[in-house]
């Protein structure tokens, strides 16, 4: 490389590494909870990346916390058993031979899938599920979708101890009943009650659309609670849109700094998000 060429790369390095100072000031020492959805996880090499940039933020100083879901894997081995399975507002209708399979799938292969990738860039991934030292206990949702659940009592402590041992908890969206049962949550739901039990200061769920769409198409960069309801009312946010644009006002409601919609197929999206001005996405205000 000619001197002058690297004279300019180390420019421009430079230059990424002062604009970017604010932003690591900003979240030195702060919780950023991930959800990563399962439209969201692509190739190994997208998983890859994705991993790097966790253990990056680990490395700079923020206590991510990744919480995946997984449905697209889900109704891949629910089709192998022929299990015939249903959603009913992004949520999937759950029966006992159903819940078996989704606890295998999230608690084992996609969990582990992630735990490896962040292991394999350096990070230290511990995987959980909400059954581990009582993160999430829940109730039924709604007797339709038999063994869905809604979050009622978090205990985050386990998480705050992975923090203090730079550890990165990768979450599996399962919780465990008041009188031992097995509750499938849906992933922006989890994600949206670990966010608030933490007071995260960001929430980032990441998806396979830019971001949330208006009836032409585009994409909006910021909605506040009024635009979520006339939207959903309106029929434009649909199916796997509602449970993300819920959790978002809820968790932004009850403390979370912010929380936005990311597109989870643009490489380096977490740290797009987090370290530039332009962000990405759709950020959901209360
Ligand atoms: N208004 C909207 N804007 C963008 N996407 C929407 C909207 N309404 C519904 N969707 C759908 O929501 C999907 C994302 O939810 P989901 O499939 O559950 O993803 P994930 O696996 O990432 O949780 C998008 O792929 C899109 O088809
Ligand atoms: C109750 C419910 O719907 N649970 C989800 C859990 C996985 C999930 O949320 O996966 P994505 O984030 O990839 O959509 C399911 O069974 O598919």
């Amino acid at each position: 490389m000619k001197k002058q060429d690297m004279n300019r790369d180390w420019i421009a390095t430079a230059e990424t590494l002062s604009s970017a100072l604010p932003y690591l000031q900003r979240y030195d020492g702060a919780i950023v909870v991930v959800k990563l959805g399962g439209h969201a996880m692509g190739s190994d090499e997208a998983m890859e990346t994705f991993a790097r940039d966790i253990v990056l933020l680990r490395q700079v100083g923020v206590n991510p916390v990744i919480v995946h879901g997984g449905g697209p894997m889900i109704n891949a081995m629910l089709e192998k058993l022929q299990i015939k399975s249903d959603f009913v507002n992004g949520k999937r209708v759950t029966d006992a031979a159903t819940m078996e399979v989704v606890e295998m799938v999230l608690s084992g292969v996609v969990n582990k899938r992630i735990v490896q990738a962040i292991n394999r860039q350096g990070g230290a991934g511990v995987g959980l599920s909400g059954k581990d030292a009582n993160l999430i206990t829940c109730t039924q949702a709604d007797p339709d979708l038999g063994f869905v659940g809604t979050p009622s009592q978090m205990d985050p402590s386990v998480l705050h101890h992975l923090f203090e041992q730079d550890m990165i908890p990768v979450i599996a969206p399962i919780g465990a009943g008041p009188n031992g049962e097995t509750f499938n949550i849906n992933g922006d739901t989890a994600a949206g009650a670990i966010a608030s039990a933490l007071k995260a200061d960001r929430l980032l769920l990441l998806t396979d659309v830019s971001g949330v769409k208006n009836g032409a198409g585009e994409v909006v960069t910021e909605l506040k609670a009024a635009d979520v309801e006339a939207m959903t009312r309106d029929g434009v946010i649909i199916g796997g849109m509602i449970p993300k644009t819920e959790t978002a006002l809820a968790a932004v409601r009850s403390g979370v700094r912010a929380c936005t919609i990311v597109d989870g197929r643009v490489p380096n999206a977490v740290l797009l998000e987090l370290f530039t001005d332009h962000g990405a996405g759709s950020m959901i205000r209360p």
